[in-house]
């Protein structure tokens, strides 16, 4: 119950809303720990949910560094520590052959919308963490209703809680998942096939977002589920291409080398390196190249070093970018393959903290004037390279964007600000979208749609200090603009089913979007 409609007389007097706001964000910032205030925000949105989303809303910036990464990845690794409360839904593979009914149960008369559904077995770069998971279903959410207005009631977190291959987890007596390793392949699909049909018949107007499932388990099910159900994966289709985008044409001004001459270094070759990679291919075929031209641009890098496709049991997603123009000794160290490739962007999805080192920028900073390097790894500690070795190590000449959030650095005495490259500037607004325009699937057209109209978001306070992403501050505004960019390509596709909205013109679309917004 939120204090305004508190009359109970052990209220004091003296307890008004809007002290009571401030009153919380004092508690709040009495607390030094990043963990104590994720567990006080998380206390105070079971208490008091309007006062909870009042608060987000009024102080984004401050707050989802907290529910979402860099903070929300101590919440998941100690989830089983710190866990008080029911939120979100378990649905375990003990449930196996009645998941419906275990669905059924959940409150009579809600509609979920959107539902961020994890399995935990690759949360941010942090590994396997089981059923642990959840809170980074419940921070995009939180997302969803901060950043797009989506209705908290509308919004579903789920962990799938199938077991972890993390001993250590298994071992612990306080781990609240089942205690067993994950399950063989068929017994995980027959169990995906099951939630997936379930879940679409029970919240029939449900649009499933998929969340931080490991590399092989990711690529599977988003390619065997999206043409038959409403789903998209968050993770493979990261926000890189639109923060390129502002990058290259930076770098370009400063080179004077095109748009379709650079070349990107992807170090990491999971499942966001890699759909981020083909994200890029799409849209150089779109400025004309064909797909064998446009993937000469990009090379990948894995633990193993260079891929190349004379490598031996090479994993079928690494195959399409396997260079075959290489020939010598397998490359594996990072600054060798920089000396060789000469990149003029190095994007980070590795999960590795630190890789990209003194030498390594250096080198990058040594062949490009305006040398673009993307850390993309989360949380922070996996973040390849931190803001202020970025500055220093280029002399301020870097163009940089991070997957969590860094504080202004100041450099001979000019104030530099990190770019943040993080999907929680997309998933909103495509959410927003395929749920206004009824979109039967999220198709990957829909995808690049959003990411161009991020890239084209900029105001010319953002593109006057070189931001390549814009402020946290606006994303309502931008989650409008990327949803009518979605809507717009979901009719082009063939799967809207909103005529109200498909008919309007830009204006009023956007203002139909923003009507909706909660
Ligand atoms: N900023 C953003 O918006 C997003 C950020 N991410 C972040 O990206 C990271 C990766 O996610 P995802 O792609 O799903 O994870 P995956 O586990 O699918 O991929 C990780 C990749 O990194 C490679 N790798 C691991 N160790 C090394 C190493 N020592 N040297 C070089 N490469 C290495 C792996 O190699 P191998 O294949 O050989 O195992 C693999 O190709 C995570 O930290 C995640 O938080 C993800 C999505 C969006
Ligand atoms: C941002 C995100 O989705 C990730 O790091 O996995
Ligand atoms: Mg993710």
């Amino acid at each position: 119950m939120s204090v305004a409609v508190m009359t109970h007389a052990s209220i004091p007097p003296h307890i008004t809303e809007t002290d009571h706001v401030q009153r919380s964000l004092v508690q709040l910032r009495s607390k030094s720990d990043g963990l104590e205030q994720y567990i006080f925000l998380n206390g105070l949105k079971e208490r008091d949910p309007s006062l909870f989303y009042k608060i987000l809303l009024s102080n984004m910036m401050e707050i989802i560094p907290i529910l979402y990464t860099p903070t929300v990845g101590d919440a998941c690794t100690y989830y089983s520590q710190i866990w008080r409360h029911p939120e979100g839904l378990y649905i375990s593979i003990k449930h196996k052959g009645h998941i419906r009914q275990i669905l059924r149960q959940y409150p009579a008369g809600t509609n979920p919308r959107i539902a961020v559904v994890t399995d935990g077995s690759r949360i941010l770069g942090l590994g396997d963490l089981g059923a642990n998971g959840l809170p980074i279903s419940i921070g995009k959410l939180d997302l969803y209703i901060a950043g797009a207005g989506i209705r908290p009631s509308s919004v579903i977190p789920i962990c799938l809680d199938v077991g972890t291959n993390t001993q250590r987890f298994i071992d612990d007596p306080l781990y609240i998942g089942v205690r067993q390793k994950r399950p063989a392949d068929p017994e995980m699909d027959e169990f995906m096939e099951e939630f997936m049909s379930a879940v679409s018949e029970v919240f029939p107007e449900l649009l499933v977002q998929f969340e931080d499932f490991s590399t092989d388990n990711a690529f599977k099910y988003l390619d065997h589920f999206r043409s038959r159900y409403r789903v998209f994966n968050d993770d493979v289709s990261a926000v890189v291409l639109s923060g390129f985008l502002n990058a290259a044409r930076i770098s370009s001004a400063a080179s004077g080398i095109p748009l379709t001459e650079h070349k990107i270094l992807f170090f990491g070759a999971g499942s966001s390196g890699i759909g981020v990679a083909k994200q890029l291919v799409s849209f150089f075929t779109e400025l004309g190249m064909n797909a064998d031209e446009a993937k000469k641009h990009i090379y990948t890098v894995d633990s193993k070093g260079l891929i190349t496709a004379d490598r031996k049991g090479l994993q079928e997603h690494k195959k399409f970018f396997a260079r075959t123009d290489y020939e010598g000794p397998a490359l594996t160290n990072l600054a060798d393959i920089v000396k060789y490739v000469q990149p003029t962007a190095l994007l980070g999805l590795s999960t590795i903290g630190g890789a990209f080192t003194g030498e390594v920028v250096k080198l990058m900073a040594a062949m490009n004037k305006r040398p673009i390097i993307f850390p993309l790894s989360n949380p922070v500690s996996k973040c390849e390279l931190s803001f202020k070795d970025a500055i220093n190590w280029t002399n301020a000449r870097v163009v940089f964007a991070s997957g969590s959030p860094y504080k202004p650095v100041v450099y001979e005495g000019t104030t530099y600000e990190a770019g943040q490259g993080n999907n929680m500037y997309m998933f909103p607004g495509i959410g927003l979208g395929a749920i206004l325009s009824k979109s039967e699937h999220i198709t990957d057209a829909m995808v690049e749609k959003a990411a161009i109209a991020l890239s084209t978001s900029l105001n010319e306070e953002e593109s006057s200090h070189e931001l390549v992403y814009p402020r946290l501050d606006r994303i309502r505004d931008i989650s409008a603009q990327l949803a009518l960019a979605v809507a717009r390509q979901a009719h082009k596709d063939g799967v809207d089913n909103n005529s109200v909205l498909r008919n309007l013109n830009d204006y009023d679309a956007l203002r139909y979007i923003k009507g909706k917004m909660w």
